[in-house]
């Protein structure tokens, strides 16, 4: 089974409408040239209007990096799937560490929030992964087991196919310290094979799974090559034009 290799860059807080419009209109044709990867960015709601508005009809999709589960109601602050939708928002990052970590996000609410962006057609980017703490006790394979059929629960092997799971080691998030691409090997075939025991081998085979954490044009090819990794969610690096191209360069088979 092949599956096509995806490439996100999230933003996270960083970038105005206007510096995401510069970036798009700087890595867009190099972007273009690369067949054979998905090339998405994620960006912070406000700048999402002048990102679509700058990828129309170029080879880079977009993301935001969360959404509420009800489409609309007294949820000050929140934004809804359909409004995503409104906007020409393709995929939306769900369960990021940094939102279990600082905002209270439960396995509970990233299922309901999973639950709804298939519902109204956006793409999930499923994030997963152990705290170093965790990773040191040796529950790393647990604790994604756990943060992966608590997200996908509920959910038909058909939209368990159609999503994307990143593994995200939190220890190696921003820190420059990135699993090796073997053990990131090792536990994103795990998730994989957890898919496969809930929602069969079909599902698993075509559920795309990224690495993410540390992720550089350097270290892109090494992570691309190994026979489970699907893929790289990638932050600091995908901040300038010049190094998101080389991430989605580095990612072509
Ligand atoms: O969503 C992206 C990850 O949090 C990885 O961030 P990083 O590439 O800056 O380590």
């Amino acid at each position: 089974m092949s599956r096509t290799p995806i490439i996100a860059g999230n933003w996270k807080m960083f970038k105005t409408g206007a510096e995401a419009s510069a970036f798009i209109a700087e890595a867009k044709a190099a972007v273009a040239a690369v067949s054979g990867v998905e090339a998405v960015v994620c960006a912070p709601f406000t700048a999402l209007p002048a990102l679509v508005e700058s990828t129309r009809g170029t080879a880079i999709a977009v993301g935001a990096q969360n959404m509420h589960w009800e489409a609309n109601g007294a949820f000050t602050g929140e934004v809804s799937g359909p409004m995503l939708v409104d906007l020409g928002v393709k995929y939306v990052i769900l369960g990021h560490s940094e939102r279990r970590q600082y905002f209270a996000e439960t396995d509970e609410t990233v299922n309901k929030k999973t639950k709804a962006a298939l519902s109204y057609g956006l793409i999930p980017i499923v994030c997963v992964g152990e705290k170093l703490e965790e990773r040191e006790a040796g529950s790393t394979k647990d604790v994604c087991r756990v943060q992966t059929l608590g997200a996908l629960e509920g959910l038909s092997a058909e939209q368990v196919a159609s999503l994307v799971i990143a593994y995200e080691p939190i220890w190696a998030i921003g820190t420059g310290k990135s699993s090796t691409a073997a053990d990131a090997n090792e536990v994103i075939a795990y998730i994989r094979s957890v898919v496969a025991e809930a929602f069969g081998a079909d599902a698993a085979a075509k559920v795309r799974i990224q690495y993410g954490g540390s992720v550089k044009p350097e270290n892109v090819r090494e992570y691309l090559g190994a026979s489970d990794i699907d893929g790289a969610l990638v932050g600091g690096a995908s901040l300038q034009p010049n190094s998101y191209v080389a991430l989605v360069e580095g990612a072509r088979a």
